[in-house]
């Protein structure tokens, strides 16, 4: 489960990113996070991974409070989410299936272990065909699906993805989407940034705004500025 409890982001040069922002996502639940440019969508997205802390008030991330976490804390954490990046962050030199391997190894899974995930997985995302490809010898959909893959390899509680539709034609964006709610409906919590609101709309799940770090509307089934719950 995440909790945020009156979160502020105030930056070095005195920026204020987030404003207050409460909030809480169950295990289990699928949100999108909408909002303008500027508004705090990818220094939410650092709070939740840990990258930086948040300057006042709570934040709980799957048991682990972040407002007094230990550097051994921190990576254990860490564990706990998958995170998929817009620009893949692939290792170009690694098939798809030692690209997942490494992320499994760097865990200390077994080998027995990775022969039994790394497939169950690439077929989740429909890949299993590419185990031997290089990204470079692969399309952008398929290289953001290894990304989702790599996420997913050590089973996190929760996929934590940052605009993982802004390099793909809106028929791949669409299939992308799709293929995180499957993931979600097996259980997995998921948390998407994204400026596709054409998309969001499509899928009725929770949307939270964002705006001048301040969450304007949180509801389920649409977004602020267009259609709430179907309504317009
Ligand atoms: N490292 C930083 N130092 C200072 N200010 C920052 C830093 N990163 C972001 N900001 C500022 O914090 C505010 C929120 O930025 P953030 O990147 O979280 O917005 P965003 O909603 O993700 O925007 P976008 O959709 O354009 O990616 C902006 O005013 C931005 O200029």
């Amino acid at each position: 489960m995440i909790k945020l409890k009156d979160v502020e982001m105030e930056y070095d040069n005195g920026t204020k990113a987030l404003r207050g922002v409460s909030m809480d996502i169950e295990d289990g639940e699928f949100v999108f996070l909408v909002g303008p440019s500027g508004s705090g969508k990818s220094t939410m997205i650092k709070l939740l991974t840990g990258e930086v802390e948040c300057t006042a008030g709570k934040m709980m991330i799957n048991g682990f409070s972040l407002t007094r976490i230990s550097d051994r804390q921190l990576p254990l954490m860490r564990r706990t989410l998958g995170i998929i990046f817009q620009d893949f962050r692939l290792i170009e030199k690694k098939t798809v299936y030692e690209n997942l391997a490494f992320v499994m190894r760097a865990v200390g899974a077994s080998q027995r272990e990775m022969v039994e995930r790394i497939p169950y997985v690439l077929k989740l995302v429909g890949l299993e065909r590419k185990a031997h490809s290089f990204p470079t010898e692969l399309s952008g959909g398929e290289q953001q699906r290894v990304a989702i893959a790599r996420a997913l390899i050590n089973n996190p509680s929760t996929i934590i993805a940052d605009e993982p539709t802004g390099n793909l034609d809106p028929e791949r964006a669409l299939d992308l989407m799709k293929l995180l709610v499957k993931i979600n409906s097996l259980g997995t919590t998921v948390v998407v940034v994204t400026h596709a609101k054409a998309l969001v709309d499509r899928f009725g799940k929770r949307v939270v705004t964002l705006q001048t770090g301040r969450i304007i509307s949180d509801v389920v089934g649409g977004y602020v500025g267009g259609k709430i719950n179907g309504k317009t």
